[in-house]
């Protein structure tokens, strides 16, 4: 008999795909278990959710299921286990690093239809939601609370999503990213069982009970389990808020002013750097009339006379390193409108060459080293004759070069890679992350060996195997479990 080990991986995929008899099968079965209007196999739904927003190919399923309840993700996956059928997790497909494609085919599971708040306790600044409330929704349904949830990556994404990867934003910087904000999740495991990651009605603000669960499935991208309720904090709309926005000289002054501000240990909410092709492009699209100049955009959140104290000593330092303005927004239409223009940089970039592609790096370095990192992509990006947009979440030391690239220029295409490596390899040097925020998806596997090591990326695969030995939640993502060092 000839053991398995030695058995061919393509003959394995082969296998593997050949325990459905075919997609038209497949969806019947799942019409039975979830009703026909949950299932959808039209070329044209299987096409939108073969992608996210990213570069990335994307790779279509065989069938789209929309999930309604987590009974129907624990029937879904409990009847794809017996079938060994791929389950690729989607919340709004907003990802930039290709999550959400089935490069195996198989089941997409869309969460967007399970989109109740299921509870606000205003009185514990808490609230639990299913997976496809989007955080645009969750803050017009909590308006009236006086509370929000601020963590904003610049898309309206699905709060499932955004565990699942991990999200921040502008505003991590003041109040964490997902990881500080999920205080419990309800997760559909790869057999169909449904677990409470932290206890089973779990939502304090401290516990020390058991494993961290909670923090193995914020980040985890739908590998290691389906995530159907998350319980998240919430904060105080703040009394008053104050935005501001500083042009300097040169990058090195703006990102040397942020440090500063950083390690005088100001609390501010929002420190966002925009390089001076990022602020032009913005001015093109977002028509706004900004001086072209590495830029801060800065906010404040506090009572009316703290934010002013906070703004003066901010401006103060930026003055130190000769600003060449420093400008408050105090009415809310100008703060909206430097914000949205912020959040819609991904779109300026693209719009600078009609028919481009983007790609995008996510570095995170310790604050200290972030004058010499944004140096030296900026002297990459120049060295290899890019077209590199640079916006940064700079307080907490995390930017991104986004690339803007000719999807038929192959050449290009391999400077953009040859960058983005180098670029996280310098970042872990400086003993950084190679992703703050975007996570790893199909587009940064290899990098995340160099950043782990091989007893590291190994411990995460004894836990990818314990909790799916049969690869069939989200294959091929974070870490390809079929392949040896
Ligand atoms: C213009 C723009 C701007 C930004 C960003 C995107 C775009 C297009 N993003 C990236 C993106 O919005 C972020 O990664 C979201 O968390 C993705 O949420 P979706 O609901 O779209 O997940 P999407 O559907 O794209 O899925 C992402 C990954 O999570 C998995 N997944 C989704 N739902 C799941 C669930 N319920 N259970 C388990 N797995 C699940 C998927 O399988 C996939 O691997 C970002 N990000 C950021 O952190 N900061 C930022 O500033 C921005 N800014
Ligand atoms: C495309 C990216 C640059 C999106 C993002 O993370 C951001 O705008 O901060
Ligand atoms: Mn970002």
């Amino acid at each position: 008999m000839i053991k398995s080990r030695s058995i061919p991986i393509s003959n394995i995929l082969r296998k593997f795909t050949q325990r459905y008899a075919s997609s038209q099968a497949l969806a019947t079965d799942l019409k039975n278990i979830v009703g026909n209007d949950n299932v959808a196999t039209t070329a044209s739904v299987r096409e939108q959710h073969s992608h996210d927003e990213s570069y990335h190919a994307g790779h279509v399923p065989d069938v789209v299921v929309f999930a309604q309840s987590t009974d129907h993700v624990s029937k879904i996956v409990k009847y794809c286990a017996s079938k060994r059928v791929p389950v690729i997790p989607f919340g709004t497909g907003t990802g930039l690093e290709g999550g959400v494609t089935a490069p195996k085919g198989g089941v997409c599971l869309d969460l967007s239809r399970m989109d109740k708040v299921l509870s606000v306790n205003a009185e514990d600044f808490d609230c639990t939601v299913q997976a496809g409330v989007t955080r645009n929704a969750l803050n017009t349904y909590i308006r009236d609370t006086g509370l929000q949830f601020p963590i904003d990556p610049g898309a309206n994404a699905s709060l499932g999503g955004m565990c699942a990867t991990s999200a921040s934003g502008t505003m991590a910087v003041r109040y964490g990213t997902m990881r500080e904000n999920v205080m419990n999740l309800e997760v559909v495991l790869a057999d169909g069982s449904i677990i409470k990651t932290a206890g089973l009605k779990g939502r304090s603000r401290k516990t020390s009970s058991g494993y961290n669960l909670t923090n193995l499935f914020v980040g985890q991208e739908g590998t290691l389990g389906i995530i159907t309720e998350a319980t998240l904090k919430l904060h105080a709309i703040p009394e008053a808020v104050l935005a501001a926005v500083a042009p300097f000289k040169d990058l090195r002054a703006a990102v040397n002013a942020t440090v500063a501000i950083m390690q005088s240990g100001l609390p501010v909410a929002r420190i966002e750097f925009l390089d001076e092709n990022m602020v032009d492009a913005c001015n093109r699209f977002s028509k706004l009339n900004l001086d072209v100049a590495p830029t801060l955009f800065l906010e404040f959140h506090g009572s009316n006379s703290n934010i002013e104290a906070q703004g003066r000593i901010a401006e103060e330092t930026c003055k130190s390193f000769e600003c060449l303005k420093f400008t408050f927004a105090t009415e809310t239409d100008r703060r909206n409108e430097l914000w949205k223009a912020r959040h819609n940089v991904w779109y300026a970039a693209h719009a600078l060459r009609p028919g481009s592609k983007g790609y995008s790096t996510d570095v995170c370095v310790p604050i200290s080293a972030l004058p010499d990192m944004i140096q030296f992509a900026d002297n990459e990006v120049k060295r290899l004759q890019l077209l590199g947009l640079t916006i940064g979440h700079v307080g907490d030391g995390n930017f991104h070069v986004i690339l803007i690239v000719d999807p038929n220029d192959f050449e290009e295409i391999k400077r953009v890679h040859d960058f983005a490596t180098i670029l996280a390899k310098e970042a872990l040097r400086m003993n950084g992350t190679i992703t703050g925020e975007h996570g790893i998806g199909v587009g940064k596997k290899q990098l995340l060996i160099d950043e782990f090591g091989l007893h590291g990326i190994n411990t995460m695969k004894i836990i990818k195997k314990a909790l799916d030995p049969l690869n069939i939640l989200n294959p091929g993502k974070i870490i390809d479990i079929e392949k040896g060092f």
